[in-house]
């Protein structure tokens, strides 16, 4: 008979540590949505349901989760016959729009638009980090009943850079106004896409906002939010240097306006970017935290880690499944960015359910090529990233349990 401390639930089953007698098998991984675990933890310690699952209800959101092990279809040859053997995509895709943008200098140098998504599947606010200027959101860009030029630049609905003084969201209104000739380099360099007009008669602004065919799919990262990892040096997994890479390889420059035959530049440049524009790319930041159990079951996750368990385990034993995230969201945000279609995307991921996920239940985008995020640890034989034994056994568990793509 196990000692229990005086204060024990009885639905307390014994945790022996450790535990090696128990395998990931035992817990039908495959079918979490269908079989509860056993509660091993406390009732008293642990939530009827995952955090934000219920609120999927009714848009199509994925329950069911896909198998561990698919085979990541190869973009040459296999992606077309990939998408019959994935029975588990959505069906619908939630709506999303979004509310605002705004220019923001980070501290590497380079610059991003922050767009912020509301939707209809939960109340968080998702975020697209669009880096370089050839990707805008349809949404944002759609012209709001009854408001103002003002209206507009403020919820940042504008094609250029905002500047003192400035006074419509229109490029060809300010063209006028200053009595400037188009310059596609000013245009291009300025998170607008060259073709800001206005027709005129209804107002409405035309936006060319399609990612230009030359620059091949655009890099994409869907990141999962993670304070520990992001905001206070967490070392148990490598959520935090994730981001900066993504972050880092957006910003690598394409060539210059000026090496492009025909540009023209050399007009506005006061309010020219400083830096030159960045190959680009989106991040996608899902408020998923915890793998989508939220902060405050990931802490319980932590302390059961500590007491031997993986973080797989972890989630289960507080019936949870091992990863409750879905990716509609992110699908669903890509196609208001403009990059759903046949060119399809790069996906920076190891995660073999998020290659599938995002695509959507009809292929609205595609994953052309995916691009590993191998750990800056591993890449630099230790000398910088981060280290210890809590991520090393992190990084294993998602490569042996979650069948993640990556090897040493
Ligand atoms: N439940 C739980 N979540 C964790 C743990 N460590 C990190 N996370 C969360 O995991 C998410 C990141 O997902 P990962 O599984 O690490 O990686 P991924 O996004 O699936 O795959 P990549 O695209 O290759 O990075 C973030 O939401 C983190 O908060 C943990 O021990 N337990």
């Amino acid at each position: 008979m196990a000692a229990y401390p005086a204060h024990a639930s009885p639905a307390l089953t014994p945790l022996s540590h450790p535990r090696p007698q128990r395998t990931v098998s035992d817990f039908k991984l495959e079918h979490t949505h269908s079989a509860v675990p056993p509660p091993l933890v406390s009732p008293a310690l642990t939530p009827p349901t995952t955090p934000w699952r219920n609120s999927e209800e009714g848009v199509g959101q994925r329950h069911d989760r896909q198998p561990r092990s698919i085979s990541i279809p190869q973009p040459e040859n296999s992606v077309d016959d990939a998408a019959d053997s994935n029975p588990s995509l959505l069906q619908v895709l939630p709506k999303v729009w979004c509310e605002v943008r705004a220019r923001i200098p980070t501290t590497t140098g380079q610059e991003m638009w922050l767009h912020l998504y509301h939707n209809n599947a939960d109340e968080k606010e998702h975020l697209a980090i669009v880096f370089g200027p050839n990707i805008r959101s349809r949404s944002l860009d759609a012209v709001m009943p009854g408001e103002t030029e003002r209206d507009r630049m403020i919820r940042g609905a504008y094609v250029g850079t905002l500047y003192p003084g400035r006074t419509s969201s229109r490029l060809q209104a300010i063209r006028r106004e200053e009595g400037v000739r188009p310059s596609a380099g000013y245009l291009t360099g300025l998170n607008g896409t060259g073709g800001g007009t206005s027709n005129g008669q209804t107002g409405q602004q035309e936006i060319d906002s399609s990612y230009p065919e030359e620059l091949g799919p655009p890099l994409v990262r869907i990141h999962s939010e993670c304070y520990t990892g992001e905001t206070v040096w967490s070392a148990r997994c490598d959520c935090g240097e994730q981001l900066d890479e993504a972050e880092r390889l957006m910003g690598l420059p394409v060539p210059t306006p000026s090496s492009t035959p025909g540009s023209e530049i050399g007009e506005h440049e006061a309010h020219r970017p400083s830096k030159l524009p960045s190959a680009g790319g989106v991040i996608i930041y899902l408020r998923q935290e915890g793998r989508g159990i939220g902060l405050k079951e990931k802490l319980k996750a932590y302390n059961l880690q500590d007491l031997g368990h993986d973080t797989m385990e972890a989630n289960l034993l507080l019936r949870h499944p091992g990863d409750a995230r879905s990716y509609g969201l992110a699908t669903a945000m890509l196609m208001d960015l403009g990059l759903g279609g046949d060119r399809g995307i790069k996906l920076l991921t190891n995660n073999p359910d998020k290659v599938r996920a995002v695509e959507g239940p009809n292929r609205e985008v595609r994953v052309v090529e995916r691009v590993p995020m191998v750990p800056i640890a591993w890449q630099t034989g230790g000398e910088r990233g981060v280290q210890g034994k809590e991520v090393e056994k992190y990084l294993s568990t998602k490569i042996e349990k979650m069948k993640h793509m990556l090897s040493k």
